[in-house]
């Protein structure tokens, strides 16, 4: 269980990760280049500036994604901390830094999918990631107990742990949070020469598509620099549907009729994909796409027990979208909910029971309400004895 922990670098994140944990009885020590963030910090009640007297449990490093790998190994070379999780938007960069810089097997990457426009200590709070993903991306190399510290940091902040490869964090997140922001700040830099007449008259659906555009443009020139190609990626398929967009309304502005019925379909066309493509996006916190299956898998509460489950997953070839773990102190066990595309939960469910594990009957994830029966463990079973794999996603 973790007892002490150490934010590294008290801004916005850092110091919410720093209250959540202090709320829960965790000792924080807080870090940052600049003192006066940490004091400020620790005044909201996020814990106590300076390094501990003896390395804590966990260290969490919330400073820009370009300087994680360097931080890292400063922080190991001082002994901090027995284990090393960050909280940069991008994951590839600050892997590759931290295999290169530092001791890997005490770190793992991490990123919640929450966040504000706002920067510093004072924008923090407590509540910023309940109910929120908040992904982890192991590699080969990370330890178990690394794993289990980082899992406790997510279940402590309430947030809920999606285990992935840094490679496919980074293309995801290029589409759902990166090229986004990329897209807000293109539409409000429309706005800079704005008539006075046009800005008495904006609401709440501009304010809603430009809101993230009023983040730091240092921290956001940091992450699209990590992200560069895939969000380039994204937006090269958004130009083409701009350019669309453009030919069917300059269709539309016209008198030539086949033109204007041209138009018509066309921009019917886009507004139609884009309603489909916003019914996709979950609730704020952690509706989850109808195609999504639960599967419930009961675990020891021993070291080792759930990176156990989670390379038998990986071993299956099967994505996990999400994964959240119940304890139950008075059975020594956890209930361990994987979200998985619906057409792989039975196969994987049986596969499951087959090495021994205690597995429910997959459910759709719209419908999960009450547990569903255990499917006992297939006769003669043994428990899988398997390493720990480099995520499952
Ligand atoms: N802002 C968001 O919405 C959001 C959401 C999720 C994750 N993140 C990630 O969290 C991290 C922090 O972002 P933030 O929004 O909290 O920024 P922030 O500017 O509010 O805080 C960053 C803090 O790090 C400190 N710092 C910078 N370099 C340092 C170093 N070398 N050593 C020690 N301290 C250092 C700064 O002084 C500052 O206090 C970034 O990696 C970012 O990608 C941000
Ligand atoms: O809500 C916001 O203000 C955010 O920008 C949060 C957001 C996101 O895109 O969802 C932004 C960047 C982070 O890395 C994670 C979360």
């Amino acid at each position: 269980m973790i007892r002490t922990a150490a934010v590294v670098g008290t801004g916005l994140i850092g110091t919410s990760v720093a209250l959540a944990l202090t709320a829960r009885q965790v000792h924080v020590h807080l870090l940052d280049a600049d003192e006066s963030a940490a004091r400020t910090a620790a005044a909201l009640g996020a814990g106590t500036v300076g390094p501990p007297a003896a390395p804590v449990d966990i260290a969490v490093l919330a400073v820009p994604p370009g300087c994680v790998g360097e931080v890292l190994a400063a922080q190991q070379a001082r002994g901090l901390a027995r284990s090393y999780t960050d909280v940069a938007s991008v994951k590839g960069g600050p892997e590759r830094d931290a295999l290169r810089l530092a001791d890997p097997s005490c770190y793992i990457g991490g990123h919640p999918m929450a966040g504000r426009e706002l920067s510093g200590p004072l924008a923090a709070s407590a509540s910023l990631f309940e109910g929120r993903s908040w992904v982890l991306t192991p590699t080969q190399g990370t330890g178990t107990d690394t794993l289990n510290r980082a899992l406790e940091v997510v279940a402590l902040c309430a947030a809920v742990p999606v285990v992935m490869e840094s490679g496919a964090h980074d293309r995801a997140v290029a589409l759902v949070s990166h090229t986004p922001h990329l897209v807000a700040s293109l539409m409000a830099a429309r706005l800079e020469e704005m008539p006075d007449d046009a800005s008495r008259l904006a609401g709440q659906g501009l304010r809603d598509v430009t809101r993230i555009a009023g983040g730091d443009p240092g921290l956001w020139g940091d992450i699209l620099d990590a992200n560069a190609g895939a969000v380039a990626e994204v937006l090269e398929a958004l130009a083409a549907d701009l350019g669309a967009a453009v030919a069917a309304l300059r269709g539309l502005a016209g008198d030539d009729a086949d033109a204007r019925a041209e138009g018509t379909v066309r921009v019917a066309d886009l507004l139609g994909r884009g309603r489909r493509g916003r019914g996709r996006v979950p609730g704020k916190h952690g509706g989850n796409p109808a195609h999504c299956a639960a599967v419930h898998v009961l675990i020891g509460d021993q070291p080792g027990e759930l990176a156990r489950l989670l390379a038998t997953v990986a071993d299956l070839e099967v994505n996990v979208e999400e994964v959240s773990i119940d304890h139950s102190p008075a059975e020594r066990s956890g209930l361990v909910e994987l979200a998985v595309e619906a057409s792989a939960a039975v196969r994987m469910a049986r596969r499951l029971t087959e090495f021994g594990w205690a597995v429910q009957r997959p459910r759709s994830r719209a419908d999960s309400t009450a547990p569903g029966a255990v499917l006992p463990p297939a006769a003669g079973a043994d428990r899988p004895r398997v390493p720990l794999a480099a995520g499952t996603g």
